[in-house]
């Protein structure tokens, strides 16, 4: 991390080195959903890297422009009455702070609840009704795309039933959240060689993650052997994040994605992701179907509840798995 004295604007915010066209991840997995191969595919993705590009995933151009001239409008507000859909916590709009625990970035965000039960009633947070709906339609077809992914997931690991790993985010009770990112353009340091982180480094602590963002890079991943490779940016794409409870799920045979995002100094940048978590009282424990002769998990056994508990205690870069290892 580059620590500079900066101006006011980014007071607080930590700073990063700029990205340079040789960071972009060449190697990238790019996942054709309605190919035969997916299942086979993604498995690979998820051992490798923990992160794939989906390409072919069904969801209408339409949905997805929608939702981003909804968020971009909501976004543009007078600051007073972003504030009116506030606090963050549990759930409403929120600024630069991430978290409850200090952390800060060069951002601003929804995070709101999807209930999986009454989906027209999940987004209550914005005051808009053409946002709400925007909000609903894209959920909707969002969360098809997670539960498709992880079936093929299932199958790539060639364990079944086919909803194994998807009954976990369909369940009554499953925790799943939305958040909605606008990383606003960091004016202050142009030309300076550095930029203001927009997330810090993190894994999701969730199943699965499906982000969705407008033309604007930004996001980073780190590689097993910690390099950070920048993600180009494709609006008609999903990229999916394996998180902790899935690398749990998995007995560490799928990577739960160390990642983060960099703020532009020119452009917006707009996202929208899906966090598929399972119900509270859900066991976080290696599938049997995955344990090998006399295979250990290798961690000690949690519920949903106590795990997000304790992310939601720690700083966003902490590593919360390790506490949990055996
Ligand atoms: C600093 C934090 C923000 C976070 C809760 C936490 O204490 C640690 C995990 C963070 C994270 C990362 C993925 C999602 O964006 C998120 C909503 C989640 O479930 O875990 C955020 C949390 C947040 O922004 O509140
Ligand atoms: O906004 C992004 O592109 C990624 C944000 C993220 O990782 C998160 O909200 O957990
Ligand atoms: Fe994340």
């Amino acid at each position: 991390m580059v620590v500079l004295a900066g101006s006011p604007a980014v007071d607080h915010i930590p700073l990063l080195r700029s990205p340079d066209p040789g960071d972009n991840f060449s190697g990238m997995p790019v996942v054709d959903l309605s190919s035969p191969g997916a299942p086979r595919a993604i498995a690979d993705a998820c051992e490798r890297f923990g992160f794939f590009k989906l390409v072919n995933h069904g969801v209408p151009a339409d949905t997805m422009d929608r939702l981003e001239s909804e968020a971009v409008r909501f976004f543009s507000l007078p600051q007073a009455d972003k504030d009116r859909s506030g606090p963050a916590y549990p759930f409403g709009y929120g600024s630069k702070r991430i978290g409850l625990n200090g952390d800060m970035g060069w951002l601003e965000y929804l995070l709101l609840a999807v209930d999986a039960a009454s989906l027209s009633a999940a987004c209550a947070v914005p005051s808009c009704a053409l946002f709400r709906a925007a909000l609903n339609e894209y959920i909707a077809a969002v969360r098809k795309v997670a539960v498709r992914v992880m079936e093929a997931m299932a199958e790539g690991l060639g364990i079944a039933p086919v909803d194994a790993l998807s009954a976990m985010v369909t369940a009554e009770g499953s925790d799943q959240v939305f958040r909605v990112n606008h990383y606003p353009p960091c004016h202050a340091l142009q030309g300076l060689g550095c930029s203001a982180t927009g997330f810090g480094e993190h894994t999701d602590p969730q199943l699965i993650s499906v982000l969705r963002s407008n033309g604007t890079s930004g996001l980073q991943i780190a590689l097993q052997n910690g390099q950070w490779v920048s993600v180009p940016s494709d609006r008609d794409a999903f990229f999916v994040n394996v998180g902790d409870s899935l690398q749990v799920l998995t007995n560490g045979r799928f990577k739960s994605v160390k990642h983060r995002v960099v703020a532009n100094s020119l452009k917006s940048r707009v996202s929208m992701i899906y966090f598929g978590g399972p119900a509270m009282t859900q066991r976080i424990a290696p599938l049997p179907q995955l344990l090998g002769a006399g295979e250990q998990s290798l961690y000690k056994d949690f519920t949903w509840g106590e795990y997000k508990k304790a992310a939601y205690n720690s700083r966003l870069g902490d590593n919360r798995l390790a506490h949990f290892h055996r």
